[in-house]
């Protein structure tokens, strides 16, 4: 989006002139024809470029330059100037003004300067926002194989194109929202633009509000300097709310506004800014039953999901467990200096059958884990955690007595599990114990009783 322009100028004819040629040409242009009016206007809203003559009625032009290098925005300034004021120029220009254009000029030539001018500008943004945030558009991977997992995605595609409307990615903690919202910015048309995430459960309210909105200098005690807030850093971009069910219903109202005017103030200032911002938020929460209890706004829920994506959890879609599994697998192998080993074939039924209540995060984790573990081997069910490997619905059947079965002592079903899980470790006593939760001198003592124990 362009910013606009101020033409701060008391000829009337330059003025108008100038002023409906920049209209013409798509800019929001807004004049003054003296300085106050020229301040007031700085004071009330943002501007990208300010075309600034130097013989104001009423102030000197270089005295609303240094206003505007004081102001925190700091629109570039081009300074229009009769011939016989050169040095005056000059002084501008060391004062801090982008460029000058002697009067009178050619309009074609005002329009390039402007132009390279808005280009300095936008890379400067760009400079500011890339230091902030990294907007590289690689999506970590979008990996998975079920039907559901593929639905989502052709819903994913269909959404990032759709204009700017608000998505809203529903999912529990660990399914891969984040992914799916940097690939809905990476697809879009805005994907040049900046990606910029905050998440709404880190930080306390206050900060909260200061990071999103910003703050003008001296709004609250610690605000030593004008500080950008992740809004403006966004514009042009895609804004990435993190856990927006944590938001407080202090700072709900003011989403919503700028959900609807796409703009807002900085903390403590009065200038309206205008955003070009596409709202992609997520949450592992239940926000109907939220709204439904109060603790979210209703209007402000029914704004953030006008695109729903569901993301379900990796339990209801084991297809993806295994290929995801290997790929995490392909890409810890060079990181820890391995060759790859692959999956044993008795590793994967319990990859596929354990339950992941921390979905594809925690499969990560377990096959970052399991690689170290394994080094340049197969991963087998010893490398797997004791919850992977114990949590099946087969081995629980093995100390569970049947109806019919008699009541036996506990040693004894103690001595049967301890062979069973040393069944599944392959023999290596120390995963064995580690499965089943004691030392392996524990471990040990109880194998020496059960050996010397009579047959019952
Ligand atoms: N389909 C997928 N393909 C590849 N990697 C994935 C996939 N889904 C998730 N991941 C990886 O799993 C990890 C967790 O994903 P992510 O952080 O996006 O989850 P989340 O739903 O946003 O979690 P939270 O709610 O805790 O913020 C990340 O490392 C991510 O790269």
């Amino acid at each position: 989006m362009r910013e606009p322009i101020l033409i701060v100028e008391d000829d009337n004819t330059i003025r108008v002139t100038v002023g409906n040629f920049l209209a013409r040409q798509g800019y929001d242009v807004e004049v003054a024809e003296c300085g106050e009016q020229a301040l007031a206007l700085l004071k009330e809203r943002s501007f990208g470029l300010v075309l600034l003559d130097l013989r104001l009625p009423d102030m000197n032009g270089l005295d609303i330059l240094a206003r505007i290098k004081e102001s925190d925005d700091q629109p570039l300034v081009i300074i229009m100037t009769a011939y016989p004021e050169v040095r005056t120029a000059v002084a501008a220009l060391k004062a801090g003004a982008y460029d000058y254009i002697n009067k009178p000029f050619d309009l074609e030539d005002l329009q390039e300067l402007i132009r390279r001018a808005m280009e300095t500008r936008r890379l400067r943004k760009e400079v500011e926002w890339r230091r902030a945030q990294s907007n590289d558009c690689v999506i970590e991977g979008l990996i998975g194989e079920s039907a559901a997992f593929r639905q989502m995605l052709d819903m994913t595609e269909r959404i990032a194109s759709a204009g700017k409307i608000p998505v809203l990615i529903r999912g529990e903690s660990g399914t891969g929202k984040e992914n799916v919202a940097k690939a809905i910015h990476c697809r879009s048309p805005r994907a040049d633009g900046p990606w910029v995430t905050l998440n709404c459960s880190a930080l306390p309210e206050g900060l909260l509000e200061s990071e999103l909105f910003g703050h003008e200098r001296g709004a609250f005690t610690d605000a030593k300097q004008m500080k950008r807030g992740l809004l403006e850093l966004a514009d042009g971009g895609t804004l990435f709310l993190d856990e927006i069910g944590d938001l407080s219903l202090t700072l709900q109202p003011k989403l919503l506004r700028v959900l609807e005017t796409q703009s807002f103030r900085r903390l403590g200032g009065q200038k309206e800014i205008r955003v070009d911002v596409r709202f992609v938020s997520a949450t592992h929460r239940d926000l109907p039953a939220m709204v439904k209890d109060g603790s979210f706004r209703e209007d402000l829920y029914y704004r953030l999901n006008v695109g729903a994506i569901d993301l379900p959890p990796l339990r209801e879609r084991r297809e993806d467990i295994l290929p995801l599994a290997r790929y995490f697998l392909d890409k810890t192998a060079p990181t820890i200096g391995i060759e790859l080993g692959g999956l044993d074939a008795s590793s994967e039924p319990l990859l596929r059958a354990y339950g992941w209540p921390g979905n594809v995060r925690e499969l990560r984790n377990v096959v970052e884990r399991a690689a170290i573990l394994a080094r340049s081997e197969l991963i087998t069910a010893n490398h797997l955690p004791r919850e992977i490997a114990i949590d099946q619905p087969s081995s629980k059947s093995v100390a569970m007595p049947t109806g019919t079965d008699r009541v036996r002592p506990l040693v004894e079903i103690e001595a049967e599990y301890i062979r069973f899980a040393l069944e599944r470790c392959a023999g290596n006593k120390t995963l064995a114990a580690e499965m089943l939760g004691i030392n392996r001198v524990t471990l040990r003592n109880k194998l020496r009783e059960s050996d010397e124990r009579p047959e019952s």
